[in-house]
């Protein structure tokens, strides 16, 4: 299970990718936003993120205008690490380096075309663990206030 959120400036990069998993069929759980109006992304980001923190899907793909705001709320949640991309290795390595659970993308900077790129990378890619987990222990640590 995959979960999606958008803004109205990361709707059009959340449906390109829908439309991707559907081919795919993979199974998504879609949090909105539902068409192009202006659109709080907070809010949006928090459905999402406590999602897949409590287990609802594996992995969580966040749009907004930049990603960042996204990324930033997302961030606030307990057991997420969401990683902003604008770029295919980025997307491929976080999984790889980071384990990150969220996928934030920018409709405002990437195209649709890159976007479903950079999810298919992000969604296929496995965690290394070894030294990279030793590292994302220490971003937990952080969390739990023992950093
Ligand atoms: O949070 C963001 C910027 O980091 C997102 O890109 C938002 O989508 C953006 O701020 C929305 O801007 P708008 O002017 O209200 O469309």
């Amino acid at each position: 299970m995959i979960a999606l959120g958008a803004d109205h400036g990361g709707y059009a990069l959340k449906e390109a990718i829908k439309h991707y998993l559907d081919a795919e069929k993979t199974a998504y759980k879609d949090f909105g936003t539902f068409d192009e109006n202006s659109v709080d992304y907070a809010p949006i980001a928090a459905q999402v993120a406590h999602f897949v923190a409590d287990g609802g899907a594996e992995l969580g793909i966040l749009c907004c205008g930049t990603g960042i705001g996204m990324s930033m709320a997302a961030n606030k949640v307990k057991g997420i690490r969401a990683a902003v991309c604008a770029n295919a290795y980025c997307a491929e390595i976080t999984r790889h380096h980071n384990n990150a659970n969220i996928l934030c993308l920018g409709g405002r900077v990437i195209s649709e075309e890159q976007a479903v790129e950079f999810a298919k990378l992000f969604l296929n890619a496995p965690f290394d663990g070894g030294r990279h987990q030793r590292r994302v222990d220490e971003i937990t640590k952080i969390e739990q206030g023992e950093l």
